[in-house]
């Protein structure tokens, strides 16, 4: 993205945003409610356009593609594909509808296509789940179900929108053991992690991007933006940093504690 802005409502929702992902890297999108992660990811995936500036994904320059046939090529799993998939859908159907592109399963799926959902069930530890329903899923196992969904179409870019919402820290735990394994997928994609949580900001995440009020607050290293006095700026809130097994924990500063 180049010198990206986009305006509503008399308002610059993202202002002068440049951005550039190479290939291999794995970045995190940090940034606060109303940031303008959503409008960021909505950008990527062509359903919103640029007011100023230009977007190129995957060798697709926006004005000069076929957007459709980019979207093939990115995988986008959030709350809101969440809630669109049916109650009664049998998990191994679920997975499998990813390779068409739907949202149940209307095509007849060949034995290459079975074999490669059984094994992405594996990779994310659901064997156990691959004749299940949907409703019966707990929240942890049907975002792993997703992301499954999402890698059957071998995507080229995988953007992961707040995925840790409504799981409990050990369910958070297990779910991002299994995006640590993604990211080491040889040939796998590139990952986008979008979250508010900087605990959830692993190693495998190497480069990150703060976002705040629609800029680019600071973006690069992942490791040498997340400090306390870096953060403290962000959040605008002192804020104490620390390291644990290569992740950073937050805790509010003394001033706040005790307001
Ligand atoms: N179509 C629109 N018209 C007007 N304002 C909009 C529109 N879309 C987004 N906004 C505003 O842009 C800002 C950024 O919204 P966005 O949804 O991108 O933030 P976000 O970082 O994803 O927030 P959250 O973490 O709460 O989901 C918000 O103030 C929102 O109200």
């Amino acid at each position: 993205m180049k010198n990206v802005s986009w305006k509503r409502e008399e308002k610059w929702i993202l202002k002068e945003f440049s951005w550039e992902v190479n290939e291999g890297e794995h970045w995190c999108l940090l940034g606060l409610n109303g940031s303008g992660k959503t409008t960021l990811l909505n950008m990527i995936n062509g359903y919103i356009w640029p007011t100023k500036g230009e977007v190129h994904v995957l060798n697709h320059s926006f004005g000069r593609t076929d957007i459709r046939e980019l979207r093939k090529s990115i995988g986008w799993v959030s709350s809101s594909l969440q809630q669109k998939i049916p109650d009664h859908e049998i998990v191994e159907d679920i997975v499998l509808s990813g390779k068409f592109a739907s949202i149940g399963l209307y095509e007849n799926a060949n034995k290459k296509d079975k074999d490669q959902a059984l094994q992405l069930l594996s990779l994310f530890n659901c064997d156990h789940l691959t004749m299940r329903r949907y409703e019966t899923l707990s929240q942890g196992e049907r975002q792993r179900i997703l992301i499954a969904r999402a890698m059957m179409a071998s995507p080229k870019l995988l953007i992961l929108d707040e995925p840790c919402t409504g799981l409990d820290i050990i369910s958070r735990e297990h779910f991002l053991q299994t995006i640590e394994r993604l990211a080491k997928q040889p040939d796998g994609p590139t990952l986008i992690y979008v979250t508010h949580h900087v605990e959830e900001v692993l190693p495998c995440f190497e480069k990150m991007i703060l976002l705040k009020n629609g800029e680019i607050f600071q973006s690069g290293a992942t490791k040498t933006l997340l400090n306390a006095q870096n953060l403290s700026e962000f959040f605008q809130v002192p804020i104490t940093v620390d390291q644990k097994e290569n992740r950073s924990w937050l805790s509010l500063g003394e001033t706040v504690k005790t307001k």
